[in-house]
């Protein structure tokens, strides 16, 4: 079935998954200013989704609007312009989103939206890009692009692009979104942000998978998100994905996380959804390409 703000006569559509950041330890500041990280990247199914069409006139034209960010600011419409300039193609799209995921949340509806704009593009074009081409095409527009592009779950070091494929357990989890908005630029400003957690090794995680170091700073600025947490701990593990807002905890089926997200007051919205090792975008294009050469 199509999501309503896409048209039936889009020639794809595809999801655009969230993620989590089941950890996220700070190392380090290079001389650049950006953050030394070490991450755990799972996504999640549930997410954005977006449909496109083919247009011969070469022009990238989103037919749906996000309040607050302009038509060519969209990260959807930055990336479908670099992969037009960037391999010459004299086609363009219609492109349509519903928007599911909270922006700024920490769970990289942006990011995602611009991986899945890449691929649904390279595939409807018939570039014939590999992913490490278009991984670090993405990587211009967003740290966390390279991730969703590679479609694994994946321990990342550097800024996120260094990208070790893992295989995690697959729980349910329970995201609460605090009904705030957060600047990533102002967590990584802070003063009281811890810099130097000492490095780890995928194989040596530590128990309980690992903390994330914005937490702290975050609890601190955002009263909401604090509260969010101080919820939810009361019935599981809680913790903050990326910069925030977010915060999720797992469970081992979707009865025990549907149980607990009723018990969260209304000024707190949540959802529900499996964590995956795949991404949903990589497995409905090898359903398409399969079914292509069947
Ligand atoms: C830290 C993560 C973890 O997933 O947070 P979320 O955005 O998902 O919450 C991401 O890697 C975020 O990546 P991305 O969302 O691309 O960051 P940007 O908007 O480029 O960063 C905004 C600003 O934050 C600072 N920044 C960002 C990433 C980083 N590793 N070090 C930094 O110091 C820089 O000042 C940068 O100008
Ligand atoms: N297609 C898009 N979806 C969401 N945000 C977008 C998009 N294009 C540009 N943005 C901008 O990127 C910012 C961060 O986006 P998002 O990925 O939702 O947050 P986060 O990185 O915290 O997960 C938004 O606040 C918005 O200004």
């Amino acid at each position: 079935m199509t999501a309503h703000s896409i048209p039936a006569h889009a020639q794809l559509t595809l999801p655009a998954p969230a993620k989590l950041n089941l950890m996220l330890h700070i190392l380090g500041r290079r001389a650049d200013g950006y953050h030394e990280l070490q991450t755990l990247f799972q996504f999640l199914e549930h997410g954005d989704e977006l449909g496109f069409s083919t247009r011969q006139d070469g022009v990238i034209q989103l037919h749906t609007e996000i309040s607050g960010v302009p038509h060519d600011s969209n990260l959807i419409v930055r990336a479908a312009r670099q992969l037009q300039n960037a391999s010459g193609c004299s086609l363009g799209a219609d492109i349509w989103l519903e928007k599911r995921l909270p922006m700024g949340g920490g769970i990289g509806g942006g990011s995602s939206d611009a991986a899945t704009t890449l691929l649904g593009l390279n595939h409807l074009w018939q570039l014939g890009w590999d992913e490490e081409r278009l991984a670090t095409l993405g990587l211009g527009l967003g740290a966390d692009v390279p991730v969703f592009v590679r479609g694994r779950a994946a321990f990342a070091e550097g800024v996120g692009e260094r990208l070790q494929a893992v295989e995690l357990a697959e729980p349910w989890y329970l995201v609460a979104i605090p009904q705030v908005s957060i600047s990533t630029a102002e967590v990584f400003a802070d003063p009281e942000l811890t810099r130097n957690t000492p490095a780890i090794t995928v194989r040596s995680l530590p128990e309980g998978g690992g903390h994330n170091d914005c937490q702290p700073v975050v609890e601190k600025r955002y009263p909401e998100v604090r509260n969010a947490l101080n919820l939810l701990n009361k019935f599981v593990l809680a913790k903050m994905t990326g910069t925030g807002a977010c915060v999720f905890g797992s469970f081992p089926n979707q009865g025990d996380a549907d149980k607990v997200s009723r018990q969260l007051p209304a000024t707190l919205p949540s959802f529900v959804a499996r964590g995956c090792n795949r991404s949903p975008v990589h497995l409905q294009l090898e359903k398409l390409v399969s079914e292509g050469n069947a």
